[in-house]
């Protein structure tokens, strides 16, 4: 059986400087790569053959295959383990002729007609690709992300292999292995990765902190089920945590609510920092417990820093929580929020019915500008749907809130009506969320929009609330008033 897990692909072009090709695969394949391509561009064929034999030599050591890409003749030549062809290649039927039964034939395919064709004609594994975006090879179609992988594998038939390629690296590859886990239980062999390894300054180091990701997309747990006495306990505790901690939480968000969302979170429990420029993202990620994406006002200096943050963000396993605010009201806001949710591993997207239909891709609730017109007859599927699409805890908010893993999914039955008369009160609901975002993301979701739920009844009954106005004061002063005691006999949580 062939390890496709961690699929070297060379390109001496990267090759960091203190090494050359040979070292560089040396040290790859001692740390673990399951499997290796070589893929030159530019050699002539003699030296072509001599570098296969130099690989050949360290692969067959260490017992694992060594494919060559597009040149079946040097395949041949050196009797490697096989060859990686490519839709303007080789036939495969010639290459298969030529190599015979024993040898692997790798296919690249970009769409699900070439992906079906190549394993009708007995590809061993199709290479998926560009899943994102590269600077290793001049691209032909967009990147189509984690779920145009699983689109593709799941027109395959079960028993199909194939790893997907392209901008593939230790951050994102737990994601892309962990997105492509299909409904009938299928999921990709592994990965390919070029310019990570071979232009990393330490080989070793990153093919373990590949290996770690790739192994930890692989873990397919079913969540055992809570019930909402047991959850609402958890809620408390997270709570009172979330007030011995005071954790820093990240903000890219819209300058509508910046002022707010920073005393929400001030006021909850938590430490905020907002913070946008590129410049400062990478060195602030280093501290911080979680990290908020909103893209309720776009410019190019914030969608920067939310993909530079977030990239620092899923690197040092810090929780991701987006907010698509707005996201089927332009074309912009669509695209960066696919843009987001495509490069990034998100932990929790926070959002109301239409913008949680939009993440869907099933439009099934309308907006009017950030809002939703009306809601859904069944948000408890909504969520569950969207949660097993993304593999992100979904919180949909609205007169029911609704909050799901693609496992589990509750719904919250607290709240106010002044909390829609008021703008950025869906904001501060995302910042309570991330407030929580270290513990258990189920829990975040379900604490935060619980702390919102219950702190906006208790400012709605206070004398001093004429309007809503008044009511924005009196909810800030009382998600700091807010105690577990209050959560545990207010919050009205149910099983869905
Ligand atoms: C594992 C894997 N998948 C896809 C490719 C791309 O191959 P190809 O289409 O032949 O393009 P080039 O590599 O020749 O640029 C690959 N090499 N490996
Ligand atoms: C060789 C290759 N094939 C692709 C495809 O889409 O078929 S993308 C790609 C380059 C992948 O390089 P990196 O890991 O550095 O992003």
């Amino acid at each position: 059986m062939v390890d496709y897990s961690c699929y070297l692909v060379t390109d001496s072009s990267l090759v960091h400087h203190s090494r050359n090709l040979v070292d560089t695969v040396q040290q790859a394949v001692d740390a673990g790569v399951t499997i290796v391509q070589l893929r030159e561009k530019e050699l002539e064929t003699g030296a072509f053959i001599e570098l296969a034999r130099k690989l050949l030599e360290i692969t067959k050591k260490a017992n694992i295959p060594l494919l060559i890409n597009d040149r079946v003749d040097v395949a041949l030549a050196v009797d490697a383990d096989g060859v990686h062809i490519g839709q303007d290649d080789m036939p495969l039927s010639i290459a298969r002729r030529l190599l015979g039964n024993g040898k692997i034939i790798g296919v690249t395919a970009a769409t699900i007609e070439e992906a079906k064709v190549a394993v009708e004609n007995g590809a061993d594994y199709i290479g998926i690709g560009a899943c994102f975006g590269t600077s290793t090879k001049k691209l032909k179609k967009i990147p189509m992300g984690p779920r145009g992988v699983l689109e593709i594998l799941e027109a395959l038939p079960a028993n199909a292999k194939a790893v997907t390629i392209g901008g593939i690296n230790s951050s994102n590859a737990e994601r892309v292995i962990r997105h492509s886990h299909g409904s009938d239980g299928r999921k990709l062999e592994g990965v390919a990765v070029v310019s990570d390894i071979v232009a990393a300054e330490n080989v070793p180091e990153k093919v373990a902190e590949l290996k770690q990701a790739i192994a930890r997309g692989f873990i397919n747990t079913v969540p055992a089920s809570i019930y909402p006495d047991e959850l609402k306990l958890k809620v408390a505790q997270v709570f009172d945590k979330l007030r011995a901690t005071s954790p820093l939480v990240h903000h890219i968000t819209n300058f509508v609510v910046m002022n707010d969302t920073a005393n929400a979170t001030l006021a909850l429990g938590g430490s905020p920092i907002m913070a946008q420029n590129i410049e400062e993202v990478h060195e602030l990620g280093k501290f911080v417990g979680s990290l908020l994406l909103n893209i309720g006002t776009l410019n190019n200096e914030f969608v920067t820093g939310m993909v530079g943050a977030g990239k620092a963000a899923n690197k040092n396993r810090t929780p991701i929580i987006l907010d698509p605010v707005g996201a089927g009201a332009s074309s912009l806001r669509k695209s960066t929020m696919k843009l987001l949710t495509d490069s990034l591993d998100i932990g929790i997207v926070k959002g109301n019915a239409g913008e949680i239909s939009c993440l869907a891709g099933t439009g099934e609730v309308e907006m009017r500008g950030v809002d939703s017109v009306g809601g859904t007859n069944d948000g408890a599927s909504m969520v569950t749907r969207t949660s097993k699409l993304e593999k992100s805890v979904i919180a949909m908010t609205g007169v029911v809130d609704y909050v799901s893993d693609g496992h589990r999914t509750y719904s919250i039955h607290n709240g106010h009506e002044y909390l829609g008369k008021i703008t950025g009160s869906g904001c501060m609901a995302t910042t309570a969320i991330a407030c929580y975002a270290a513990d258990d993301l189920l829990v975040a979701a379900i604490a935060g929009l619980a702390s919102m739920g219950v702190a906006a009844e208790y400012a709605a009954k206070r004398s001093d609330v004429n309007g809503p106005n008044t009511f924005k004061a009196a909810l800030i002063d009382e998600l700091h008033n807010l105690t577990a005691e209050k959560l545990l006999q207010s919050l009205k949580l149910q099983k869905c």
